[in-house]
């Protein structure tokens, strides 16, 4: 048997804000190919790690390697370049822009050209059939010439992974993707989801412990800023430290 290839890895890795540890010494393992969740209870620290692998904050200790580069305190330009990309957040689409001119953007900012767009609407059309497929990719086609103001709340988070994969990146890290949904638009993202992961590498935050189900191959729980367990969803899920965490969080 071939040892699974560890596309991203972190040793040690730790954050701390003036003192406070929001995240202690992880060491996490993501397999290429794999769906794999980050879950844990409010403040165990999922979004500051999110922000370390994306070079948006720096670690205070510890190491990460992508891709077998080391991209310990990257700036996020860099790490972005060698493949990693992150779901953009409903609150950066600017509403006015339709959905097409948004995928053309995120397909022009892999080309260097970012200054300049602006400048040249033509320069922009050449874009154009890459960000129609793009949306079609994600079931946006019929929708594509609205603002994206316009949109309902699960088809801009639906622009937001077309944003994401658009300079079709190995690793892709969404954060919270289901949150804020209704039943049918969690179905239809879990779908987008198993779609899109073909040929590359998700990691996850996410509350929904369905959603985790039904996507993830491994599941990494924190607590505290601490790896709590690690393994497949319904090994982690019948642990009883999870248990009492999730429990424990709940009283509180
Ligand atoms: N910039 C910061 N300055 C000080 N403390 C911070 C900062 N960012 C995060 N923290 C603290 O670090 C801890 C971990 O926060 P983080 O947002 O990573 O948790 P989380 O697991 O993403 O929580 P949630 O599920 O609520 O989003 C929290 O106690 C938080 O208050």
């Amino acid at each position: 048997m071939t040892e699974a290839h560890v596309i991203l890895h972190t040793q040690g890795l730790s954050k701390q804000f003036q003192g406070f540890r929001a995240v202690g010494s992880v060491d996490l393992r993501v397999v290429e190919g794999t769906v794999h969740a980050l879950v844990g209870p409010n403040g165990a620290g999922k979004t500051t790690l999110f922000n370390l692998l994306t070079g948006f904050l720096k670690p205070s200790a510890g190491r990460i390697v992508f891709d077998g580069h080391n991209v310990t305190s990257a700036p996020p330009e860099r790490i972005a370049r060698l493949g990693i990309a992150r779901s953009f957040q409903v609150t950066t689409l600017f509403p006015q822009m339709s959905a097409r001119e948004h995928a053309e953007l995120a397909l022009q900012a892999g080309t260097g050209l970012s200054r300049q767009w602006w400048r040249s609407e033509k320069r922009m059309r050449r874009f154009t059939p890459r960000a129609l497929e793009l949306l079609d990719e994600v079931g946006l086609a019929a929708l594509a010439e609205q603002p994206s103001g316009s949109l309902p709340y699960g088809r801009k988070r639906s622009l937001e992974l077309a944003l994401a994969i658009a300079l079709d990146p190995k690793l892709l890290l969404l954060d919270e993707p289901t949150a804020g949904m209704g039943l049918e638009d969690v179905d239809r993202t879990v779908a987008l989801i198993d779609r899109i992961r073909a040929g590359r590498t998700v990691v996850m935050v996410e509350h929904n412990m369905s959603v985790v189900g039904s996507l993830a191959d491994t599941v990494t729980v924190l607590q505290r800023g601490d790896v709590l367990a690690e393994g497949p969803y319904d090994e982690v899920r019948s642990d009883p430290r999870v248990v009492e965490a999730y429990l424990g969080a709940d009283v509180a």
